[in-house]
């Protein structure tokens, strides 16, 4: 029998995010509250109007223009007590989502305004999402970014930090930022330093440039998964590559037209790529300024593709065999989803 792919059905579903920003998740109603305890003013003070200040409009023309609209959460995420509530928060909505695993990226560098150290910083949050577990049941891994326009060196100091709480919540970095200003060629000392501290690599590679950052991702900074990929279709044989290794791409469907990485829904290339056997997962990337959530992403693919239910729980089970997790971690996802699945009738 087919299965409609309704809302409730789509909520009910268990699902993965590989692709979440720490300072693109939070909730509106948080920052009103972190200001206040702050002491920091607001240009409103009504969770509503908040939201153009934290969100793109259809308008955004580019990633630059997106990336603009971190600056505004950045600043209230500066203490230990945010960055624990923030992390907190997003298991909270994950599991509103019936999201049973995500990887939870951020860019220790951003929140050092106060005084933390990177090591601290990367402590906190492991502390909330700890702490979110307990109380949602949400499992969680931290992925470290450095950041494109920061100094090699100090991208140094975050990769060496990361390496420090690998096995006890870091799961791997990541590359992240202005794509189109910053090749990643100029990371090849980071990365491979990540590398001889034994840490897993993705890169944001394939989205405000062409298929040629992927290629220098994934054959010279080691990269394991790549964050999009979107341009990745515009060179045939670097596709080939990643489909031979395997390399999953964590693809971001609503950020990925915000921030114009593709022109429009009609060319986004999520069928053509699964007929091209790529190893496709779905992510959100950055809930709270890209106004989505995992549910809508899987929406939006069933209502503009026509995916139907068995297809969409093939790419949420890429997911998991994406996930940067130990083989007997991810046998337990992995149950616990067949579980679900199969008592939604999904499975045989
Ligand atoms: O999609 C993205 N591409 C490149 N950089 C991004 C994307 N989404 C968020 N970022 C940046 C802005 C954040 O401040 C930073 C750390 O999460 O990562
Ligand atoms: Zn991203």
């Amino acid at each position: 029998m087919e299965v409609l792919v309704t809302e409730d059905w789509l909520l009910k579903l268990p699902k993965v995010d590989l692709h979440l920003h720490l300072d693109g998740s939070v909730k509106p109603e948080t920052i009103l509250e972190l200001a206040l305890h702050q002491g920091i003013d607001l240009p409103v003070y009504d969770k509503d109007q908040l939201i153009p200040h934290m969100r793109v409009n259809d308008e955004c023309s580019s990633l630059t223009e997106y990336l603009s609209k971190f600056h505004f959460t950045t600043r209230f995420l500066q203490l230990a007590e945010a960055l624990d509530r923030v992390a907190y928060e997003v298991a909270q909505q994950a599991a509103e989502h019936n999201c049973k695993y995500v990887e939870v990226r951020f860019a220790p560098q951003l929140h050092r305004d106060m005084g933390l150290t990177v090591e601290e910083t990367i402590q906190h949050v492991i502390e909330g999402l700890n702490r979110g577990r307990r109380d949602f049941g949400v499992r969680a891994g931290v992925i470290v970014i450095c950041m494109r326009h920061h100094a090699i060196e100090t991208n140094l100091e975050v990769v060496t930090a990361a390496a420090k709480f690998a096995g006890r919540g870091v799961v791997a970095v990541d590359l992240a930022g202005d794509e189109a200003s910053y090749p990643p060629e100029i990371f090849r000392d980071v990365f491979a330093e990540s590398k001889r501290l034994g840490l897993p690599i993705t890169i944001h590679a394939g989205e405000a440039a062409g298929a040629a950052n992927v290629y220098e991702a994934v054959a010279n900074l080691g990269a394991v998964r790549i964050g999009h990929g979107v341009r990745l279709r515009e060179n045939a044989s670097i596709l080939e590559l990643v489909r031979n290794r395997r390399i999953p791409l964590e693809m971001c469907p609503i950020s990925n037209i915000q921030t114009k990485a593709v022109p429009s829904w009609e060319s986004y290339p999520i069928r053509e790529y699964l007929e091209r056997g790529l190893m496709v997962t779905i992510n959100t990337d950055n809930p709270s300024v890209s106004g989505t959530n995992i549910t809508k992403e899987y929406r939006v693919l069933a209502d503009r593709f026509g995916f139907t239910a068995p297809e969409l729980v093939k790419l949420i089970m890429n997911g998991v065999e994406a996930a940067f997790l130990e083989e007997s971690d991810k046998l337990t996802l992995r149950r616990e989803m067949e579980n679900e699945l199969s008592s939604l009738g999904l499975l045989n």
